[in-house]
């Protein structure tokens, strides 16, 4: 695995890096395959980013969108990541509405709508079950508690390594999240962590040892390339 940690000045310099590196990643990937796909994060510290990428010009019908995870809402339920990144970014661009692959959260069973979506992303990929395809993309926030994507600490969603979704859960809210060995199959996964509330976990993270239980964002070790933006204020002890 290639691993590269970047601490940056602020949240600004930070989300200007994230941009040059997916607008690089796109541009290399139309080229070589014709496509991008990115698989974005929710939470409240990649929405400049997608503002930003709301402003640029790309070939749209050349870009496929999907989610690491979701909140179990509607999809026009104040906490639905889909809400957040349609209304930041994906509302203001020319992209065909079937490269937009949300995480649907109406069956009654949010393991159903596990299942259905696992089903979409092998049609998408063209790959089989027990298959882990390559997301060109995988942008990850990580919470202070280190969890990622909907990967609580002491979860079941945790242990699942033969699917690519499943259920996570956040205390009693129910979300559906990529499962750690699908995140850990992409091209390129990119952390975004930013705020001082992070360095106790961050410190954790990057520890030589600690439970990947409690501290789930490490169970993250992609095969291929795995990039930590961070800022100052949460990166300030990592050494690089
Ligand atoms: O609940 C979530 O939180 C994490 C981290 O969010 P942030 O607000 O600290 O940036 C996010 O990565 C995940 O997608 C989201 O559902």
């Amino acid at each position: 695995m290639n691993k590269k940690v970047e601490v940056l000045p602020d949240k600004k310099a930070l989300v200007e890096r994230a941009l040059a590196l997916i607008l690089s990643k796109a541009q290399t990937a139309i080229q070589e395959r014709g496509r991008f796909t990115i698989a974005l994060s929710g939470g409240s510290t990649p929405k400049p980013l997608y503002e930003a990428l709301g402003k640029q010009q790309l070939p749209w019908d050349k870009i496929h969108v999907l989610w690491g995870d979701e909140r179990y809402v509607p999809a026009d339920h104040p906490d639905s990541n889909e809400l957040m990144a349609r209304s930041a970014w994906l509302d203001k661009v020319d992209i065909p509405a079937e490269n937009i692959h949300a995480m649907a959260t109406d069956a009654a069973e949010p393991a159903e709508a596990a299942a259905q979506h696992e089903q979409d992303l092998q049609k998408l990929f063209n790959s089989k079950p027990g298959e882990f395809p390559a997301v060109d993309v995988i942008l990850l926030g990580m919470g202070d508690d280190a969890h990622t994507a909907s990967l609580f600490p002491h979860t079941e969603a945790l242990k699942v390594t033969d699917k690519l979704v499943t259920v996570g859960n956040k205390d009693s809210s129910v979300r559906l999240t990529f499962t750690y060995p699908f995140i850990n199959a992409a091209e390129c996964v990119i952390f975004l962590v930013a705020g001082e509330n992070k360095r106790p976990a961050l410190a954790q993270v990057f520890a030589a040892e600690a439970s990947e239980t409690t501290y789930p964002s490490r169970l993250i070790q992609p095969q291929k390339e795995l990039l930590w933006l961070l800022d100052e204020a949460a990166g300030a002890e990592i050494k690089v």
